[in-house]
């Protein structure tokens, strides 16, 4: 790369309401994609993720305001081919083949002489082989998840979003989806990503928004929010308080930098009932930063 790229997506300000809904699902949310960025959205179930994927393009019916802008130019319409959306719920016809639901998807963003090769191309880089002729309703769930990010991407959009797109799926699909959009990064194609996994979002993405309640409450790289969470040694004492210190330089330190913190926590019968070091990694973050507690589930 080394040359500076500019923005793909810029995203001001932007607010939207549900029809007939009192509160607004997203108050005012502003965030920029570079291309070949992956930026993460997380947040709980019903903070406002998909309601603010779907409103970066107008795509539901509301009060919508706020700015995009693609490419520096605003968007005031469709913006076609440019952008993909794979949706939460798969959107798939269950009676056709994965290869006849390729090709219906391609037919809609394509020209009629790109539909083939799309296909063709969609089925080797999802690796989607083995499913080719078969009807989709007869697939397991991984397999419909992969056809239907396939089909939404079939005209190899430059920036693509994704709803939830590892959730409920078995361990490979898990990872398969998270090389796809790393691989789709080291191509120069961005993706936005929405997720309650932290452990999937740090896998893929270089920054995060981390939104509650239709707000950004962190907005950073991956490395500096992980930067601002220094490892500790939680002693967990006897009488079921903590006390924590840093972690200690060498194993000789560590009996008197526990000694002196049991000592120091001034209970004279408390004994020590373990010890853990925090891990400096998303799902820690979430866990240890009070403003994040309780955000995502434990797993
Ligand atoms: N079609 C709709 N009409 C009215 N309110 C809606 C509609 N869709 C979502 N909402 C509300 O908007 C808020 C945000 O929902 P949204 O689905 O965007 O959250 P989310 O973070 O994607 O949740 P999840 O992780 O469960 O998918 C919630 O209060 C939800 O109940």
């Amino acid at each position: 790369m080394g040359a500076e790229v500019g923005l793909l997506l810029e995203v001001r300000d932007l607010r939207f309401r549900y029809h007939g809904q009192a509160e607004p699902a997203v108050r005012g949310i502003s965030f920029e994609v570079q291309p070949g960025e992956v930026l993460g959205i997380l947040g709980p179930n019903g903070s406002g993720k998909s309601t603010l994927l779907s409103a970066v393009f107008d795509a539901r019916k509301g009060h919508r305001a706020g700015a995009v802008s693609y490419e520096s130019e605003p968007v005031t319409g469709p913006i076609g081919d440019r952008v993909g959306y794979a949706t939460q719920q798969t959107a798939l016809y269950h009676l056709l083949t994965t290869k006849e639901n390729l090709t219906h998807a391609a037919r809609l963003a394509l020209p009629a002489k790109r539909v083939r090769a799309a296909v063709d191309a969609a089925v080797t880089e999802y690796g989607l082989g083995p499913a080719v002729n078969r009807v989709v309703g007869q697939l397991s769930g991984g397999w419909q998840r992969l056809v239907h990010v396939a089909a939404s991407f079939v005209h190899d959009p430059p920036l693509r979003f994704l709803d939830e797109p590892t959730s409920a799926l078995d361990f490979d699909t898990r990872g398969r989806l998270v090389e796809l959009v790393r691989a789709w990064s080291a191509r120069g194609v961005a993706s936005v990503v929405t997720s309650h996994y932290p452990e999937d979002l740090e896998e893929m993405c270089t920054r995060l928004l981390i939104i509650k309640n239709g707000e950004v409450i962190r907005s950073a790289t991956l490395s500096r929010l992980l930067a601002g969470l220094s490892r500790q040694l939680v002693v967990e004492l006897s009488d079921e308080r903590e006390v924590r210190i840093d972690v200690p330089d060498s194993a000789g330190q560590l009996s008197s930098a526990v000694v002196d913190a049991v000592r120091d926590s001034g209970t004279g019968t408390a004994k020590v009932a373990g010890l853990r070091v925090t891990a400096a990694t998303l799902r820690g973050l979430l866990t240890e930063d009070p403003e994040l507690a309780g955000l995502v589930d434990d797993e």
